[in-house]
């Protein structure tokens, strides 16, 4: 899906106007119908409520929304919070025609506010993507009450006082709502994790805006959705055999650490490639034959306890060198070995991401089409420390473009940056995967798709999609607390079969 911003969301809106044709006002209708659809679907047994407009076109969304439920029984009332004497034209249109259809109450001061007590539910349509400046006044105090309220808020289209595409300060007064109800698009604000508590559960809902034209703007942002997912899935046929998909190399432990072997190849083979390696120092070689017997162990020729010597690469499809692996110095020259040697993309993750980050001479010889896999503390080893996310957003497509590499952040909404320029959010995965062993798993799925012949673009948006929802099948049947990184291999089929839709 794609994430524009307030500009081109916009256009999107005239353009929809002249050539659908249909009026800006019957627009609006057309998106308060879509929420009130939602909403009544969520609070079916009609609680009290309360809407507050602005009074711009959010606040227009909000009388219509107001009206919509009034006429299918609910109690609802309306405040319409003036924080300018101008108001939109459509925002007039409907209020003149509804506002006889419910209780309102004219808001100039905090005192205006009608006690919020009474209501079970909050509709916020206060700003919506038109907000420019900072919420200041008696519209901020309005803000925090309804903040502290202790009721359900929903926002309409986005938080009253988020910016949609830069950074917003937690001092600054912004609603902080259980469900944001937005309209076809995605905004930026939504997907970084900073603003987690002032978006609750988005649900983007289509309104009909056109689009062509959508599709015809340049946004570098995007969210992957199973629709993006199921597209890039290479479709298998019955005549292949083992080696039409691929033989996987992975370069991971140390000693002590030879778990990361394991659930990096146990997470290949589960992902689908014909034949899985693993090189790993000579002191794991046993323990990996038992834990993994369909994989293929490569003892390292030179290390016993480290990483030390690469294999001949040349044979395998691709390459993930990283998990467990520590970063001894012997290491330190391997890796750099195997940048000189290697030929095409590698997938970098943990502990090479690390020594990368000691070496501007090996940062600067990554492999062009490599992936690389950081958590946040790691991506900040690699690029230096940012004040917000949203420059942080801006040094990951930096890095991205400038070594024509595929970076990826982990996280809540794993953004995934591309050498164009483009950033992927990822919309897959819960809090019960930050336990150890997640990423391992993750570089042994990407590798598997590589091995099979996915680009390593594609590879990674699959990768990280399945790994997310993976860890989602095993949450709902182990629940957060208990998941472990083998509960995530385990839920790999189901994950695959659903985004596989031969299969349903
Ligand atoms: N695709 C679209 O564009 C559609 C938009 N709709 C609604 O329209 C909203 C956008 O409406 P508007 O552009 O009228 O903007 P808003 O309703 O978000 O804001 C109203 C006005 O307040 C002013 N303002 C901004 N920040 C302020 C501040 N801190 N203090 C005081 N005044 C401030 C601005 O001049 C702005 O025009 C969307 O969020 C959505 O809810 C929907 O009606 C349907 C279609
Ligand atoms: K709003």
């Amino acid at each position: 899906m794609r994430i524009l911003s307030p500009e081109q969301i916009h256009a999107a809106d005239r353009f929809t106007i002249e050539n659908e044709p249909i009026t800006s006002e019957k627009l609006m209708f057309r998106a308060a119908k879509t929420f009130s659809k939602w909403f009544r679907n969520h609070a079916p047994n009609r609680p009290k409520s309360l809407i507050l407009c602005g009074v711009g076109n959010n606040g227009g969304d909000g009388i219509v929304i107001a009206k919509l439920l009034a006429q299918k029984g609910y109690p609802v009332e309306v405040a319409v919070v003036r924080f300018s004497p101008k108001s939109s034209r459509d925002f007039n249109h409907y209020f003149h025609q509804y506002s006889s259809l419910f209780p309102v109450h004219e808001v100039e001061t905090v005192e205006d506010l009608p006690p919020l007590d009474q209501y079970k539910i909050l509709i916020d349509g206060i700003f919506g993507v038109g907000l420019n400046r900072p919420i200041e006044g008696f519209s901020a105090e309005i803000i925090h009450k309804i903040n502290h309220s202790g009721k359900e808020i929903i926002a309409i289209d986005i938080a009253s006082g988020l910016y949609a595409e830069r950074a917003s300060s937690k001092e600054q007064a912004i609603i902080r709502p259980s469900h944001t109800i937005s309209f076809q698009v995605g905004k930026l604000a939504f997907y970084l994790p900073e603003n987690h508590d002032f978006v609750g559960d988005l649900h983007i809902l289509d309104i009909g805006l056109d689009q062509e034209f959508i599709q015809s703007l340049h946004a570098p942002f995007a969210e992957s959705n199973l629709e993006d997912i199921r597209q890039m899935l290479m479709p298998r046929d019955k005549y292949d055999h083992k080696g039409s998909y691929g033989h996987a190399l992975i370069i991971a432990g140390s000693y002590g650490m030879a778990g990361a072997c394991a659930l990096s190849a146990k997470a290949a083979l589960r992902s689908g490639a014909g034949l899985v390696s693993v090189q790993c120092p000579t002191r794991c070689v046993e323990v990996l034959q038992v834990a993994i017997p369909e994989a293929m162990v490569i003892p390292d020729e030179v290390g016993h306890k480290h990483f030390a010597k690469p294999t001949l690469t040349g044979q395998f499809d691709a390459v993930a060198v990283g998990p467990g692996i520590g970063t001894h110095e012997m290491t330190q020259e391997a890796l750099a070995n195997l940048f000189a040697t290697h030929e095409g993309p590698l997938v970098l993750d943990a502990d090479a991401l690390n020594i990368i980050s000691q070496s501007p001479a090996l940062l600067k010889n990554i492999p062009r089409g490599s992936v690389l896999t950081p958590h946040p503390k790691e991506f900040e080893r690699l690029v230096g420390k940012t004040s917000n996310q949203f420059e942080r957003l801006e040094n990951l497509q930096a890095l991205a473009v400038e070594h024509q590499i595929i970076c990826l952040i982990k996280g809540a909404n794993t953004a995934i940056g591309l050498p164009d320029g483009r950033v992927y959010f990822n919309p897959t995965g819960n809090p019960g995967m930050a336990t150890g062993g997640s990423g391992d798993v993750l570089t042994g799925i990407i590798t598997a798709l590589m091995a099979q012949g996915y680009h390593a673009e594609e590879a990674a948006i699959v990768g990280v999609y399945v790994h997310g929802l993976a860890g989602d099948y095993a949450a709902e049947a182990l629940g957060m607390t208990s998941l472990i990184a083998s509960d995530i291999i385990a839920h790999l089929p189901k994950a695959f079969q659903k985004i596989d839709h031969n299969l349903w």
